[in-house]
C-alpha cells in the first residue's frame, strides 16, 4: 500500500495516490494506565477527541505531536500503529509512504518520526516538507524552474516556503498558528462575555466565525463569578477581533521570508501568486492581512487541509522529486 501521511498537530490525513483520503481525523490518542503500550490503546482519531476534556479515571488523552514534531518516540508509533489500522482495515500490512515534515524542522526532529514510521512498519519511509507537499497536492510541480510561495498555517505551527528545481530558497515558521487563535477567542470569551469555555467550544466558535458570518453564535460554557452552565451571544466580527493579534504575529513573522528572495524569484511569486494551504488560514482576516503585509495577490486552496496528504501520495511516484527534496 502506497500512502501520502499528513501528522499534524492537531489533525492526521492518510491518502492514497488513487483512492483519495483513507483517514482525516484529529491527531489524538487514548491510552488505559498499565499494561503495554499496544493492550493499552483504547481509542484514536475522533474517538478518542471526543473524550478530550471528560477523560473518566484510568484513561488518558495524549496529542502525540507538539508544534508539528514528535516528542515522545514510543507515543508517536503508537499512534501511527493505530492510524494505519483504522485507514487500512483488511488491506496488506507492507506500507511505503511519503510524510510531510515541518519545513523548519530539525534533522534531528525528522530523524524521530521517520524512525517512529519505520518502528510503525512503514518502509520505506521518506519525509517532504509540508509546503511542498501542500503544493503538490494542489497541481503545483516543485521541480519547475519559476518560484512557488506557499503559506502553511496548522495548528501547532505556521511555516512559509518558497522553492523551485528541486530546491528551498527562503523558509519561515512560526509556532503561533491555529491552536493559539483559539485559546485567543477562549481569552477574549472570558473577558468580555465572563463566560468560560473549553478548547473543543474556543475552536468551534472560531471555525464557525468564518462560515457563518451572518451571526450571533451560541456558545456554552460556565459563568466566571457563579459556576453555573450558561449560554453567550457572540458576533463573528468579535471572533475576528479576538484572533487578530496572532494573525498579525503570524503574518509579520512570514512576510519576512520575501525579504530573503532576489528579485526575480519575487517577481515569479507575483505572476502566480502566494498558494495558502492549512486549516488555520480559513481564519476571519487572514488571507486578507496576508496579500496586504505581501503585498503579492494570494490563492487559497480548494482542500486546504488534505492538499498536504494528497501531494505526499503523488510524490511517492515520483523518484526524481523524492532525490530533490525527500529526506530518508
Ligand atoms: N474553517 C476553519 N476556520 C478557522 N480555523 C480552522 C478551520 N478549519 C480548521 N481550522 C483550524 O486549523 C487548525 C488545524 O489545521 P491543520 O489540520 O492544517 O493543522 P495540522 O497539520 O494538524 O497542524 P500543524 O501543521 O501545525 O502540525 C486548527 O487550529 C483548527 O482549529
Amino acid at each position: 500500500m502506497e500512502l501520502g501521511i499528513d501528522l499534524g498537530t492537531a489533525n492526521t490525513v492518510v491518502s492514497h495516490a488513487r483512492r483519495g483520503v483513507l483517514y482525516d481525523e484529529p491527531t489524538v490518542l487514548l491510552l488505559r494506565a498499565g499494561r503495554s503500550r499496544r493492550e493499552r490503546v483504547v481509542a484514536v482519531g475522533h474517538e478518542a477527541a471526543d473524550l478530550l476534556g471528560r477523560t473518566p479515571a484510568g484513561l488518558s488523552s495524549v496529542r502525540p505531536l507538539q508544534d508539528g514534531v514528535v516528542t515522545d518516540l514510543e507515543t508517536a508509533r503508537t499512534y501511527l500503529r493505530a492510524v494505519l489500522h483504522r485507514a487500512g482495515r483488511g488491506w496488506s500490512p507492507g506500507v511505503r509512504a511519503v510524510i510531510g515534515v515541518p519545513v523548519g524542522s530539525s534533522a534531528l526532529e525528522q530523524r524521530a518520526l521517520l524512525e517512529a514510521a519505520e518502528e510503525a512498519g512503514i518502509r520505506p519511509v521518506t519525509a517532504l516538507a509540508q509546503p511542498v507537499a501542500g503544493a503538490i497536492g494542489c497541481g503545483i510541480d516543485p521541480m519547475e524552474r519559476r518560484v512557488h510561495m506557499v503559506v502553511d498555517v496548522g495548528g501547532g505551527t505556521a511555516e512559509t516556503a518558497a522553492f523551485c528545481f528541486g530546491g528551498v530558497l527562503a523558509s519561515r515558521t512560526s509556532t503561533r498558528a491555529g491552536d493559539e487563535m483559539t485559546r485567543a477567542v477562549a481569552r477574549y470569551v472570558r473577558e468580555q462575555h465572563q463566560l468560560q469555555v473549553g478548547d473543543l467550544e474556543a475552536e468551534a466558535l472560531k471555525i464557525r466565525a468564518g462560515t457563518e458570518v451572518d451571526g450571533p453564535l451560541v456558545v456554552q460554557g460556565r459563568d466566571v463569578t457563579t459556576g453555573r452552565p450558561r449560554l453567550a451571544t457572540v458576533q463573528p466580527a468579535e471572533v475576528a477581533e479576538a484572533v487578530r493579534p496572532v494573525v498579525d504575529d503570524v503574518v509579520g513573522v512570514l512576510s519576512t521570508c520575501l525579504d530573503d528572495l532576489a528579485p526575480q524569484a519575487v517577481a515569479d511569486v507575483m505572476a502566480e501568486g502566494v498558494l495558502v494551504i492549512g486549516g488555520a488560514s480559513q481564519v476571519p482576516g487572514f488571507a486578507a492581512e496576508l496579500e496586504r503585509s505581501l503585498g503579492l495577490p494570494v490563492k487559497l486552496a480548494e482542500e486546504p487541509l488534505t492538499c498536504v496528504a494528497d501531494g505526499a501520495a503523488r510524490a511517492l511516484r515520483d523518484r526524481r522529486l523524492l532525490a530533490a527534496y525527500g529526506r530518508s
